[in-house]
C-alpha cells in the first residue's frame, strides 16, 4: 500500500470491511476488467460532476477553517485544482461522450449522491477542520488506492484514462500531500499522541461514515436512472 500518512493507515484499519467494499467495489472491478457498462460510468461521470460541485466547496470550507497558512495555502491550492481544472476534465469527457454543458449541468442529483456530499459539508459546518478531512479523506486516498492497484491490475483499456488519472504520478503526490496535510493538522491540534485524544474515535467514525456513503456512490453509478 502506499503511503498517504499515519492517520490515513489507522483510520482505513479501523473500517476494514467498508473500505474493502468501496475500493473493490463492482464497478472498480467493471473498469479494471472492461465489463462496466459505458452508460454506467456516463451516468457516474454525470453525477460526479455534480458531487465535484460540492466537493469544491467542502474544500472552500477547509480554507476558511485553517488554522495556519500551510494549512489554508493546501486547502485553496485543492479548490483551485479542484475549480479550475478537474471539473473542466469532466467537461471534456462528458462532451466525447455526447453529453453537452446543458445537459450536464441539469443533471439532476442522486441522493446518495445528496447524501455523501453534504455529510461532507456537515461534518466542516459543524465541527472543524479535522472533522472536515476525516469526511474528506476517503474520497482523496480512496481514489488513490484504487488508481495505483488498477494500474497494475487492469486487463482492459477501455477505462484507461480514468485509471491512468489516478494512477499517475501527479494524483499519487496529492494524495501523499493530504496525507502529511492530515498528520500535521492532528498534531497542530491535538498533540503528537493525537490517537489518544477523546476525538480520536470521531474522527475515525467521521472516516468510517464517508467509506460507505463512497460505496453508496458506487452503487448509484451501476444503476443508471
Ligand atoms: C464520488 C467520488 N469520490 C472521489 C472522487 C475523487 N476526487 C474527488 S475530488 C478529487 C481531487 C482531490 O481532492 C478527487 C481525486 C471523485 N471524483 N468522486
Amino acid at each position: 500500500m502506499s503511503d498517504y500518512g499515519k492517520a490515513f493507515a489507522l483510520w482505513r484499519a479501523d473500517c476494514p470491511e467498508a473500505w474493502r467494499a468501496y475500493t473493490r467495489h463492482a464497478f472498480v472491478e467493471g473498469m479494471k476488467d472492461g465489463s462496466l457498462p459505458e452508460a454506467a460510468f456516463l451516468h457516474y461521470l454525470r453525477q460526479d460532476y455534480v458531487f465535484l460541485v460540492h466537493f469544491s466547496r467542502a474544500w472552500a470550507l477547509a480554507v476558511t477553517k485553517a488554522e495556519t497558512l500551510s494549512e489554508m495555502k493546501a486547502a485553496a491550492a485543492t479548490v483551485n485544482g479542484l475549480v479550475n481544472h478537474e471539473m473542466q476534465l469532466h467537461v471534456e469527457t462528458c462532451a466525447k461522450a455526447g453529453i453537452g454543458e446543458a445537459e450536464l449541468f441539469a443533471t439532476e442529483e442522486a441522493t446518495a449522491n445528496l447524501a455523501y456530499t453534504r455529510y461532507v459539508l456537515e461534518a466542516g459546518y459543524s465541527g472543524d477542520f479535522l472533522d472536515l478531512m476525516a469526511a474528506l479523506a476517503p474520497c482523496v486516498m480512496g481514489y488513490g488506492e484504487i488508481g495505483a492497484r488498477l494500474g497494475t491490475e487492469a486487463t482492459s483499456d477501455a477505462y484507461a484514462e480514468w485509471i491512468g488519472t489516478y494512477a499517475g504520478d501527479e494524483y499519487q503526490q496529492i494524495c501523499r500531500d493530504v496525507g502529511a496535510l492530515i498528520d500535521g493538522a492532528l498534531v497542530h491540534r491535538l498533540g503528537a499522541d493525537y490517537t489518544l485524544s477523546p476525538r480520536w474515535a470521531r474522527l475515525s467514525q467521521r472516516f468510517a461514515t464517508a467509506t460507505r456513503l463512497e460505496v453508496d456512490f458506487w452503487q448509484m453509478g451501476l444503476t443508471p436512472a
